[in-house]
């Protein structure tokens, strides 16, 4: 850890009379390599500390109040790792800029969180997490057997596409393990993510976790500045997909980005199809980062990734083990059918996986990431739920509480039920717009707003 005293000790007067920031000046420090972040009214200089064992998602609050996602993703152990990083007060007379309903506003919403944490809605069921792994093993040894045990081309073609529900469900339970919803000893939640996501599905769980966390630090905000690391990495499909105009706008001066934003909608299933190929491919990328290509194609704040874990380690062996398995798979299917075998297994996880993504924000608020709202109102009004169905809870995997489960990222999926009708009452009352639709519906809306975005862009920028 960096722990810097020395480096913060030019701030700090003497520690009875601390040393006070207005406002506007955390609010310069944006970047990762000076960064100035306020919790609690208290300012922190966290400015260049890669190490921080969340990676870069730390510096997504770089200039701003963190306060909230703190509380969202850290034990009560971290607590205690503040001090150092303590550099000063902020001004009161400039923090007095936020209205007292607002104040009243954040204050119930922290106190709700309390007391989700006095219900015990942060406690895991071990025997649900065992029914759900236990599932997955026999999905796997199912598409294995489909494999192994059979020469027909349906029969095999059956285990494509068990594989590609068993890669999606690996998606959904190697999320629960790194958002430690399980355990609470973290280097478990972590092993078992490689297991799940190294291992049996092909993505690299530091690739994911760079990603997936900064994700849900700022949902569908455009980054303020290139310098700055405060832009969500899953709104970033340029060039084949826009969400909003100003991110259209790069595909006005040439011909195929054109066509293809212009086409948006009528591409986005065929797009999703190849999303599991990229993921992988990223994956691979970010764990050998020496390979041809890394620079080019991973996210951003990849290259300055500390591994430190046991769990980073076994990234590499495990994702290995992932390509012998499957390479077995192949030697059994021979040449032609396990091109086809791949190419259905590959494309319907794609499929599975980037429908629910989409549903979850897609087609929602988009902001910049210097005008973004409060924590709340972030996640609730850029988030979409799905209506929940036997079916979809098992599609979705808890991610059709998308909204509940980005307020409170650690509630393991089986409580977000309940978790859901609190929150709901709750936006209602202080009346933020809470949205939920049908996967039919919801899916409808990705689309149209897709189209919108393509009509927006083809008469802001017509062709020349
Ligand atoms: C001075 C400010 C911060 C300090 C001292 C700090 C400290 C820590 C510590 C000690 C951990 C390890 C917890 C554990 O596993 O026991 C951690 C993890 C984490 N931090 Fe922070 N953090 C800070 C700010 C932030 C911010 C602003 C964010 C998000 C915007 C963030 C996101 C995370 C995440 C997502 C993890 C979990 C990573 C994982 O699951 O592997 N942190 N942080």
């Amino acid at each position: 850890m960096a722990g810097d005293k020395q480096r913060l000790q030019g701030f700090s007067s003497s520690p009875d009379r601390p040393v006070s920031f207005s406002l506007e000046e955390v609010q310069k420090h944006r970047t990762p390599s000076d960064a100035w972040m306020i919790y609690r009214n208290k300012v922190y200089d966290v400015s260049g500390w890669h190490e921080h064992p969340g990676g870069n998602v730390i510096f997504t609050h770089a200039g701003d109040d963190f306060t909230d996602i703190f509380a969202a993703f850290h034990p009560p152990t971290a607590y205690a790792v503040l001090e150092p990083f303590y550099i000063g007060d902020l001004d009161e007379k400039s923090a007095v800029a936020k209205p007292a309903a607002q104040r009243a506003f954040e204050r119930s919403y922290r106190e709700l969180r309390s007391k989700l944490l006095t219900m015990g809605m942060y406690n895991s069921d071990p025997w649900y997490y065992v029914m759900v792994c236990s599932r997955q093993m026999a999905l796997w040894a199912a598409s294995v057997a489909c494999v192994v045990w059979s020469d027909r081309w349906d029969v095999n073609m059956l285990g494509a596409c068990l594989m590609a529900v068993f890669w999606q469900q690996c998606g959904w339970l190697a999320h629960d393990f790194l958002h430690h919803q399980v355990f609470k000893n973290r280097a478990y939640g972590d092993l078992a993510g490689v297991f799940w996501g190294n291992l049996m599905q092909g993505f690299s769980v530091g690739w994911w976790k760079n990603k997936h966390n900064t994700h849900h630090a700022v949902p569908n905000l455009h980054e303020s500045s290139a310098d700055a690391h405060d832009g969500d990495p899953d709104m970033d499909t340029m060039p084949v997909l826009a969400w909003s105009i100003k991110m259209a706008e790069a595909a006005k001066d040439t011909t195929v980005s054109r066509f293809l934003i212009g086409h948006q909608a009528f591409l986005y299933f065929p797009i999703l199809l190849i999303a599991r190929v990229s993921w992988v491919m990223q994956s691979f990328l970010f764990v050998f980062n020496g390979l041809p290509g890394a620079n080019l194609w991973t996210t951003k704040g990849a290259d300055t990734f500390v591994p430190k874990s046991l769990a980073n380690k076994l990234e590499s062996p495990a994702l290995i083990g992932h390509l012998v398995w499957m390479s077995y798979l192949a030697f059994n299917l021979g040449f032609v059918k396990s091109l086809a075998f791949f190419a259905v297994a590959q494309c319907g996880c794609g499929l599975f996986l980037a429908l629910v993504f989409g549903l979850g924000h897609n087609g929602m608020a988009t902001y910049d990431a210097d005008a973004r709202p409060d924590f709340w109102k972030l996640q609730v009004t850029t988030t979409r739920n799905v209506t929940s169905t036997p079916f979809v809870d098992w599609f979705c995997g808890g991610l059709q509480y998308q909204v509940d489960h980005h307020l409170f990222p650690q509630i393991p999926r089986h409580n977000l039920r309940k978790v859901h009708t609190l929150v709901e009452s709750f936006c209602k009352q202080h009346d933020v717009h809470y949205h939920e639709a049908s996967m039919w519906e919801g899916t409808k809306e990705v689309l149209s707003h897709l189209s919108d975005v393509s009509a927006e862009f083809i008469a802001e920028f017509p062709a020349m």
